[in-house]
Parts: C-alpha cells; sequence; structure tokens
C-alpha cells in the first residue's frame, strides 16, 4: 500500500482542518495517510520522523505567518537536514498547502518556500493540477477559488472558528489536491 505521511503545523486549528481534509483524499487516491502535527515547540517525536521515511510521498502544511511557513514548521525543516545527508528523502513524492486569514495574504511565498525545501530534498513536486474558479460566477465554495497552481490554499477569515473556516471549497481542494498526490506517488513507487 502506498503510504502518504502529511507534516503539519496548525497554531490555532485551522490548517489542521485543512490537513485532516488533504488526509481524506490521500484515503480516495487508494493510499494509506498518516497526519503527522509538528508540535507547539516545532518538534517530532522519533516515530513520527520514521513515519517520514518510510512514506512514498510527504505533503508539507503551515499556516502562512507573516508571510511564510511558522517558525515551528522551519525549526521542523532545519532539523531534517539530518535526513538530507543521507538523502533519506529523495525521490518521494512531495505537495504543500497553506492556510491564511486573508484571501492572497502571501500564501505563495509559504508554497514557493516548500517548493525549495522538497528539492533541497531531491523529492518530486506534484502541484495541484486544477483549474481555478475565477469566472463573475465564482464563490468561496468552488474548488480552487484561491486559484493555487502549486500548492493547495485555503483562506479562514481572521475571527473565524476552525468550525467555520476553512470553506466547504476550499477543504474540497485540500481533498482532491491529496488525492492527486497519493495517486502520483503510487505511480512513482517502485
Ligand atoms: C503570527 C501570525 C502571523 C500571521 N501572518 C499572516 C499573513 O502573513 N498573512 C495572512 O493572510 N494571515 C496571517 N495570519 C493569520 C493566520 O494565517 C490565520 O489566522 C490562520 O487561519 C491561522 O492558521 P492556524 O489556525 O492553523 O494557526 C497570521 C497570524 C498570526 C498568528
Amino acid at each position: 500500500m502506498t503510504k502518504i505521511a502529511i507534516v503539519y503545523h496548525s497554531g490555532y486549528g485551522h490548517t489542521k482542518k485543512q490537513a485532516e481534509a488533504v488526509s481524506e483524499g490521500v484515503k480516495h487516491g487508494d493510499a494509506t495517510p498518516e497526519l503527522i502535527a509538528i508540535d507547539a515547540e516545532g518538534n517530532l517525536t522519533e516515530a513520527q520522523w520514521a513515519e517520514l521515511d518510510a512514506a512514498d510521498g510527504i505533503i508539507f502544511g503551515s499556516p502562512t505567518y507573516m508571510g511564510n511557513a511558522s517558525w515551528q514548521f522551519k525549526k521542523f525543516a532545519d532539523t531534517s537536514s539530518k535526513k538530507w545527508f543521507t538523502g533519506a528523502w529523495k525521490d518521494k513524492v512531495a505537495g504543500g498547502f497553506t492556510n491564511s486569514a486573508s484571501l492572497n495574504g502571501d500564501k505563495h511565498s509559504t508554497i514557493a518556500y516548500f517548493m525549495t525545501f522538497a528539492m533541497q530534498h531531491s523529492m518530486i513536486w506534484v502541484g495541484t493540477g486544477m483549474m481555478p474558479a475565477n469566472t463573475k460566477a465564482a464563490t468561496r465554495n468552488d474548488i480552487n477559488s484561491l486559484g493555487g497552481f502549486s500548492g493547495a490554499l485555503s483562506s479562514s477569515p481572521s475571527d473565524s472558528s476552525p468550525e467555520e473556516a476553512p470553506t466547504s471549497g476550499d477543504l474540497e481542494t485540500a481533498k482532491q489536491f491529496g488525492k492527486r498526490v497519493a495517486e502520483t506517488a503510487r505511480r512513482f513507487k517502485k
């Protein structure tokens, strides 16, 4: 069975909802998801690091804070340099998602960082492969209404609870993205 790890940080629960939707999509892509939460100190357990090594693909997730991934995600990324030394994640499929308050909010900086991070690990980046919902008739409940090609995007208004946001459209976007990464990983699996 193809295994996809979803390693993410979420300070207040909105990105966690997005991560859970990605995980649901991975199942629809006929793969086994493993949700791995980076803790408030930016740490993973040894068992969680081992899960990442065992996965066929890794999807990175973080809220966008001050125009980039959270410091907890960056601490995880810097700690992963131990994996970089041995090429432990080389040729694994990779993808990324982010959530922030503003519709734009510089989310692409976070996704661009994830892409660079994946390339540092010699991984194989997978984008959304989704057309944007950007016509006059489009609504925020449509799939890919934020128009992400490089990674899955979601927006949670700054005064919303994780029960209220991201929108159903953003969560469906995350789900379809998870499915696509899983299906791609299956094709690359040796
Ligand atoms: C320290 C901090 C910085 C933030 N910076 C941004 C930002 O650059 N762009 C944006 O749109 N929202 C920004 N926000 C809003 C968060 O991205 C938003 O509340 C998001 O839903 C939080 O996700 P979480 O619940 O998973 O932590 C920021 C929030 C915090 C706490």
